[in-house]
């Protein structure tokens, strides 16, 4: 059970009633009416912080709607919530701990005790780690078995040890001026493996085991077939250390792989696997874009926790796209949410952001263990627009579901391309303003008139035509995707999710449900590799097992 929201079931709480009421009266609202008779529409309704500008004008909201939703967030807690989270409480129910991403981007200074101990020394000794073995890579202190230098990083991850740093590593691209390439190895796949090793030099390549647990198949796998590789391809047994780092919390684990003590960076279970790119497990980002880089990400975040503990509610980034998510997935019955950033270098970034989300709070029961009686977590997809426009636009605005969108925009480019900026901008703002406005029969009509078609054409074309609109998005622009803007844009993101979670009752930080599957793997991987295992026990499984032995060449 939460403590900030005593009732843990949000449907009881009054201001979830008179949503409820409100919704009826909104049956009819009209975006392009609220526009067309309020000059201020998009002034009252758009919020700058941090480096980022949110506009959420084009929503199915007035201002009661958005009182009303802030009050919802009040009344369920959310600013306990969040006290609760910074200062150590372990909110992380169902597994006792607590839940303290945002430490990695405290500076140096501000203490944190959690159990009589002061959880920042370990938070910056591990930054300083980090800073000591990004510095001798890049100085070329640290040198290969052959004494080469490091050009090549493979991070070895899956999941949260994988997605985030990928993230920031291509959002950030245009930063990284040191000369080490990174690469993401996280399939147990031997497509990927040779995809990424294809063309690497062993001498100069860096593995990095990143692994919270250093318990996953995919990443375990995967370090043995690198430092197989590493062998086969020359390395040596005795300074293999030179190119093996790990980051973990199971240090033992580690050791045993035979990482050496000193090559070994922590992690704690207090830092969940899907907010952890803040940690260690940033190596890569810091190797790629340098160490101050790394801090001015870090800063990033640390001004948006500011921003999201400190300005009230009806002026807080993070609250009011919770809410807003809340109010469509609630009372307006969208099941799915799209990010759309017109950004090439953030075309990963719904991949962090359906882990941070869907793993978040795709639950079902509440913290008391209590089913819920609403809706949870939103299917999170999406990807980098113009590319979008010609693929799934067309259900975003003639598709039969309400689907939410949020557009993320950078005023400037770091590669310049003629007038190509221009265009992607202008093309993100026509496509939300197409969303929210559509096009009426009327109109329809008038263009295909205005074309010259004959008045039957017109009739039977026209009701394809229509454009529905009053489809709700928002759009998050800034100047430049840099390191600080980046870091509160994902921030931003962490903290709508928590917020989501504490309306909804649920627990944002465990993940019980990816255990069946590892645990059914094992089995199925037994009957498909022993010829006296026991068969399965579905017919399917079984029969699928049979097809595979009937074809497998291993
Ligand atoms: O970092 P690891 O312990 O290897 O875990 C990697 C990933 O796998 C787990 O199954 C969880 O679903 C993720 O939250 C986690 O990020």
């Amino acid at each position: 059970m939460n403590n900030y929201n005593k009732t843990n079931d949000v449907t009881a709480l009054p201001a979830w009633r008179k949503l409820l009421d409100h919704r009826e009266s909104m049956k009819n609202f009209s975006m392009r009416d609220a526009f067309r008779d309020d000059s201020k529409r998009f002034q009252d309704f758009s919020l700058a912080g941090c480096g980022l500008f949110l506009d959420y004008s084009k929503n199915l909201i007035t201002h009661e709607t958005r009182s009303l939703l802030v009050n919802l967030a009040r009344e369920a807690g959310v600013e306990q919530a969040a006290h609760a989270m910074f200062s150590g409480e372990k909110i992380n129910c169902s597994e006792g701990r607590p839940v303290l991403h945002t430490a990695l981007r405290r500076p140096v200074g501000e203490p944190l005790m959690v159990d009589g101990r002061n959880l920042m020394r370990d938070v910056h000794g591990a930054l300083a780690q980090m800073t000591d073995v990004v510095s001798r890579i890049h100085s070329h202190l640290w040198r290969g078995y052959n004494d080469k230098v490091i050009t090549d990083v493979v991070n070895i991850g899956i999941g949260g040890s994988f997605l985030g740093p990928e993230l920031v590593s291509e959002a950030l691209a245009p930063f990284a001026r040191h000369g080490v390439r990174c690469h993401y190895l996280a399939n147990i796949d031997g497509n990927e493996f040779r995809e990424v090793t294809a063309d690497l030099n062993v001498e100069t390549t860096l593995f990095i085991i990143s692994s919270k647990t250093f318990g996953t198949l995919e990443t375990l796998k995967n370090a043995q077939a690198c430092r197989s590789w590493y062998l086969a391809k020359g390395g040596t047994e005795e300074k293999l250390y030179r190119h093996f780092i790990a980051v973990t919390s199971n240090r033992q684990a580690a050791l045993d792989f035979g990482i050496r003590e000193a090559n070994i960076f922590p992690m704690w279970d207090w830092v969940g696997g899907r907010y952890s790119l803040w940690s260690a497990i940033g190596l890569p980002i810091a190797l790629a874009i340098g160490i101050a880089n790394f801090k001015e990400l870090l800063s990033g975040a640390y001004a948006m926790d500011q921003h999201f503990l400190n300005e009230p509610l009806e002026q807080n980034l993070p609250v009011l796209l919770a809410a807003l998510g809340v109010w469509y997935h609630n009372f307006w019955d969208a099941q799915s949410y799209a990010f759309l950033p017109y950004d090439h270098n953030l075309r990963n970034f719904v991949k962090h952001l359906q882990q941070m989300d869907m793993e978040s709070n795709g639950k079902s029961v509440r913290h008391d263990g209590s089913s819920v009686s609403y809706t949870t977590g939103p299917v999170i997809w999406g990807g980098v627009g113009c590319n979008g426009q010609h693929a799934y636009h067309q259900l975003l605005h003639q598709g039969t579901p309400l689907i939410p969108a949020d557009f993320i925009v950078p005023v400037v480019s770091h590669n310049p391309v003629a007038d190509h900026q221009e265009w992607l901008y202008a093309n993100c703002l026509s496509q939300s303003q197409a969303l929210m406005r559509g096009k009426n029969r009327a109109e329809a009509e008038a263009e295909l008139r205005a074309k010259g078609l004959s008045s039957n054409e017109i009739e039977r074309l026209a009701p394809h035509k229509v454009i529905p609109g009053n489809r709700p998005s928002n759009t998050v622009a800034l100047e430049i995707i840099n390191p600080h803007s980046l870091g509160a844009l994902i921030a931003l993101y962490e903290h709508k999710v928590f917020v989501q979670g504490v309306i909804w009752g649920v627990n944002s930080f465990d993940q019980w449900g990816v255990e069946l599957g590892k645990e059914l793997g094992n089995s199925v991987y037994s009957r498909l590799t022993r010829y006296d295992a026991e068969p399965a026990d579905d017919s399917s499984t079984q029969g699928l097992i049979d097809f595979f032995r009937g074809r497998h060449r291993g």
